[in-house]
């Protein structure tokens, strides 16, 4: 499985995730600029990552989805590729209309950087299939608009389709939804996939909860295995 990473300026976790995914899966990953118009590759998983792309003027990702890369971006996903957009890449995701929604300010209107706990709602998709659906992760967050917002309409049919893959919990009962998200995102949101299942968005950072406990935890480990054994199963 080869993976290309995108950098726009001004992200700051594109080394983190090369790392976590190269250290974990030992698979090749290219690091390509956000001003090429192709992947030269051929990419079985292209990565958004996180950070301020732009300095996250105008809003968040609004930006970086218009960079020259995005087409290639677009087309990667139409063909059923695996497209994955982790925090500032979630924003960048739903900003370019590739995932529904937006993600506004956190109730708190601070930056908040810290653990957070998640329940996997759901396994039909190519990035948590090898995940125990139901099963609490731990991975961080650190983010300033992190507030999953979608009206109450489409809200609801996101939540009827199943398209919730990752929302806010209680690590001690596993319980789940919006009192335990930290950034006051609807129904506790924190990662959604399109229909067909072949992007995902998700706020926290799994490469953050990966390579030799850098950060206070390694359950981003089984999520990149899930993704490879995933691709191994099924192929692109
Ligand atoms: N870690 C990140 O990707 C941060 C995303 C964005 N800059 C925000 O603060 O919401």
């Amino acid at each position: 499985m080869r993976t290309a990473v995108v950098v726009f300026p001004g992200s700051n976790c594109d080394r983190d995730v090369r790392r976590a995914v190269s250290e974990t899966l030992k698979t090749p990953v290219d690091m390509v600029w956000h001003e090429e118009r192709e992947f030269a590759s051929e990419p079985d998983l292209v990565i958004l990552p996180g950070g301020f792309s732009y300095g996250d003027y105008l809003r968040s990702g609004a930006m970086a989805a218009h960079s020259p890369i995005i087409g290639a971006v677009r087309r990667h996903a139409a063909a059923g590729r695996r497209l994955l957009g982790i925090c500032n890449g979630f924003q960048v995701l739903t900003e370019s209309g590739l995932l529904p929604g937006a993600l506004l300010a956190n109730t708190s209107t601070t930056f908040i950087c810290r653990k957070c706990w998640l329940r996997v709602e759901q396994t039909e998709n190519r990035f948590t299939s090898g995940l125990k659906k139901g099963g609490i992760v731990q991975y961080p967050i650190a983010h300033h608009e992190g507030l999953y917002f979608l009206p109450p309409k489409e809200l609801r049919q996101l939540e009827d389709d199943g398209r919730v893959v990752f929302r806010y919990a209680d690590p001690v009962s596993g319980e789940a939804g919006e009192r335990f998200a930290p950034n006051g995102a609807l129904n506790g949101i924190a990662g959604i996939c399109n229909e067909e299942g072949n992007v995902l968005g998700l706020m926290p950072h799994p490469e953050r909860s990966t390579v030799a406990h850098l950060n206070g935890g390694s359950d981003g480990g089984a999520f990149w295995l899930s993704i490879a054994r995933d691709f191994a199963e099924r192929g692109a």
